[in-house]
């Protein structure tokens, strides 16, 4: 491609939805030459000859070392790094189809922010079973990163973790740019979970809002939504500081204040009443967060980890809460004061 250097790093992102296309738009502007797997041709088409992806990220112009393409050997071919964007639930399917085309030894990413429903296996969990590769080889990505914002270049971080530090640093160093700066951990579980939990909570925020309470509940909410996603993160061998970093409170903060996120959107309807079933139907985007909490209670309760407010949230779900009665519950189900 014009005016790439000829060492351009090649590199495949798999799933062209807002966060998919938007981190490949951010490796294309750290100077990678980048593919962009989308399911459909007509999108790949539009990505390639018109630097557009006007479903996903209306109104942003994408680079032109950043092409697209609809079929998986043409985007896996050469590439040196893979990254994973597609939903949580899709991944294994995914998986199976690109098995024996994922390059050796490359590094393989996940951007994606969900457990397996069924098994309650993070993402890295799930490649490493499916492609069958070593840990070495596998990273995560995560922190407070809402799509839109960063396809418009507003200054961002983000964090790299692999148990291998020089894989996360091999990632970190292709996902830097002048907008957007990866930190690199070896916290694999804590950066996976950080992005997990913190959609939850920001279901129960968007409920709060929704039902029309301010400012005191939604950071009551936050602030011991912390708590429970660090209870819980810590239980399954994560780093209590990984909580307290980008993974966990900077993407807490950041699902949970803006109206682009979407956990926090289908918060928001169901707050103002809308059903579970009502609320599919109008998400045209995906909210890991509602695929998320059955899988993430079963964890909790296998490790003996109180969630109420993650709790309150399925009930809500379920129809068997009134999203008013969430808030006033947030801390425990006992009238017995509790240490914070
Ligand atoms: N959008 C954001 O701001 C961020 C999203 N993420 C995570 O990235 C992951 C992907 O989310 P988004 O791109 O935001 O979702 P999206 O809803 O914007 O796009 C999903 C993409 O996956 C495709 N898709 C749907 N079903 C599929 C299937 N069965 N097989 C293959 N592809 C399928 C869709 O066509 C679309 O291209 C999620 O885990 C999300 O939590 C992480 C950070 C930021
Ligand atoms: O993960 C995100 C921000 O870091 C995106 O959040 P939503 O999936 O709720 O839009």
């Amino acid at each position: 491609m014009e005016g790439l250097a000829p060492d351009a790093l090649r590199i495949a992102v798999l799933g062209a939805g807002s966060w998919g296309t938007t981190f490949a738009k951010v490796l294309a502007d750290a100077g990678a030459q980048t593919t962009l797997w989308a399911r459909r041709r007509e999108v790949a088409q539009e990505i390639t000859e018109t630097h557009r992806n006007s479903d996903y990220l209306p109104g942003i112009n994408l680079p032109p070392n950043l092409r697209a393409h609809d079929r998986l050997e043409r985007v896996l071919a050469g590439a040196q790094q893979v990254y994973l964007s597609v939903p949580s639930q899709s991944l294994r399917s995914n998986l199976h189809s690109i098995r024996d085309i994922v390059p050796p030894d490359v590094p393989v990413v996940s951007l994606m922010k969900g457990v397996e429903r069924g098994t309650g296996l993070r993402m890295s969990e799930v490649i490493a079973n499916e492609l069958g590769i070593d840990v070495e080889r596998i990273a995560v990505v995560s922190g407070p990163n809402l799509a839109l914002e960063i396809a418009k270049k507003q200054p961002t971080a983000a964090v790299v973790a692999s148990a291998s530090h020089a894989t996360a640093v091999a990632v970190a160093q292709a996902a830097t740019n002048e907008y957007f700066r990866s930190f690199v951990n070896t916290d694999v579980i804590g950066t996976e979970f950080g992005g997990v939990l913190k959609n939850l909570i920001a279901v129960a925020v968007g409920i709060a809002d929704g039902v029309g309470y301010g400012e005191n509940t939604k950071a009551s909410i936050i602030t011991r939504g912390l708590v429970e996603l660090t209870h819980f993160a810590v239980a399954y061998g994560a780093q209590a500081e990984t909580m307290s970093g980008l993974a966990g409170l900077g993407d807490l903060i950041a699902t949970c204040e803006s109206k682009l996120s979407r956990n926090n959107t289908a918060g928001r309807l169901l707050g103002q009443g809308y059903a579970f079933t009502e609320v599919i139907a109008q998400m045209n985007q995906t909210a890991e967060g509602l695929s998320s909490v059955g899988p993430i209670l079963e964890l909790a309760e296998q490790r003996g980890v109180h969630m109420p407010i993650v709790a309150q949230v399925a009930q809500v779900l379920e129809g068997t809460l009134d999203p008013r009665e969430l808030a006033p519950h947030l801390a425990t189900d006992s009238d017995e004061p509790q240490g914070e």
